[in-house]
């Protein structure tokens, strides 16, 4: 056996899946064998949650059940809310938060001492996670800003709802599209870091609730989810510098400042859901009469394909499109979440259903036979 590191796993292969197909050189990125070009627009969140969960489009039947299904589970418990309230009261960080509340959900969930690996139940537990998180988000976000929760509603589609119960209003049909088609974008991604995190908790026979919690601390960092919001504030430091955007980013890239929303570990190219999102985000700009924030963001694209070999990753134009829709910059992470549970949990039920504990080997690097010296000798 070799006993070559492999930093970060680079390039290391440990699964197989069905579910997302990604070619890093060419720009590719599908699910289940359907290219994101062809049905990221058109699809809803609710039906690539059923392509993720069940390997295949639902017919019209299977969708209204399954989007009738998700959108009975919307609410939560009264002890729930009430931790919200005690976390807003806190200011906690709202992907802490996040955290959190999941951890929470399985106290309350009926089926929470099924087996972990048996299926239904899996279902029932994604269905119930992936419909009461946005619940939780917009409460937390409405009650630290000092605003009353609003109820989830039965009526509305999975993204119009989480709008709805964020602003106390309905959305409009720009914003439900953008928004949909960012909660379709954000689905799925192969073994990223979050991914690999839910999968190696489940490859303990853990449960769901485990593997989602653990999902979410990882997609908190920096160089993953986080970096979106790290893109906004990066647009925003440009905006009140007052400075040239050519002449920061320019300056940026000299100081080797690591730029939030470029680079990948797959892709050499632009990413291909950053095509969409780009799209989205000069939408809104001229819906807005203002494109600041998107030509900010070509700016830099240009500068960065001049200057390094990094592209936009998904992250990139996500922060200027959430930004324009009035969407709080703190929030735009768990709203990747919100999304990407369906992913976590699509390669969890993978997992169980052919499952092998993860547990990769370190290489020791320090000494060895050293002499113990009892504490009072010391
Ligand atoms: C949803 C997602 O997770 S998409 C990714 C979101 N994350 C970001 O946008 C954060 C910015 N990007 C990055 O940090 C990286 O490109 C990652 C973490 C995404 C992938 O990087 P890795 O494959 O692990 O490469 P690694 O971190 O080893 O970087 C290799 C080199 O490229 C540089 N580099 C990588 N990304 C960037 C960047 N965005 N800006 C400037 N330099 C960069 C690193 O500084 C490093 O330089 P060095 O060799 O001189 O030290
Ligand atoms: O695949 C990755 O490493 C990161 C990413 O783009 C994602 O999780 O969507």
């Amino acid at each position: 056996m070799s006993d070559e590191v492999k930093r970060g796993l680079d390039g290391v292969v440990v699964f197989e899946s069905n579910l997302s197909y990604i070619d890093g050189d060419a720009g590719e990125l599908g699910y289940r064998g359907y290219a994101i070009e062809d049905f990221a627009q058109e699809a809803s969140f609710e039906e690539v949650l059923s392509l993720l969960w069940n390997g295949a489009w639902p017919t019209p039947a299977e969708h209204e059940e399954f989007v009738a299904r998700l959108a009975a589970e919307r609410d939560l418990a009264p002890p729930v809310y009430d931790l919200i309230e005690e976390l807003a009261a806190q200011d906690e960080n709202p992907m802490a938060m996040l955290r959190t509340v999941t951890s929470m959900l399985s106290a309350y969930d009926p089926d929470t001492d099924a087996e972990p690996d048996d299926r239904e139940a899996n279902i029932a537990k994604g269905c119930r996670i992936t419909a009461k998180i946005p619940t939780a988000l917009a409460a937390f976000t409405r009650l630290r800003d000092g605003n009353e929760p609003v109820a989830p509603r039965e009526d509305l589609t999975h993204a119009e709802n989480f709008l709805y119960m964020l602003n106390d209003e309905e959305p409009d049909a720009v914003a439900v599209d953008a928004f949909d088609t960012a909660l379709v974008l954000h689905a799925d991604h192969g073994l990223n870091a979050s991914t690999f995190a839910s999968m190696v908790t489940t490859s303990t026979l853990s449960d769901l609730h485990s593997g989602v919690t653990s999902a979410i601390g990882t997609l908190a960092g920096s160089l993953h989810g986080g970096a979106n919001q790290n893109v906004m504030r990066m647009l925003k430091e440009i905006d009140e510098s007052d400075a040239d955007p050519d002449e920061w980013i320019e300056q940026a890239v000299e100081e080797g400042r690591r730029i939030p929303g470029f680079g990948h570990r797959v892709y050499s190219v632009r990413d291909p859901r950053a095509n969409i999102l780009a799209s989205y985000s000069e939408r809104l700009g001229e819906q807005s009469g203002d494109r600041k924030w998107y030509d900010y963001s070509v700016t830099i694209e240009e500068h960065m394909a001049e200057m390094t070999r990094f592209s936009p990753n998904v992250d990139f134009y996500s922060a200027s499109m959430y930004y324009q829709m009035g969407i709080p910059l703190d929030i735009y992470t768990p709203i990747f979440a919100l999304s990407r549970v369906g992913g976590w949990i699509a390669h969890m039920l993978e997992q169980y259903d052919d499952n092998r504990l993860i547990r990769p080997l370190s290489r020791y690097a320090g000494e060895r036979g050293r002499e113990f010296v009892p504490l009072d000798e010391r």
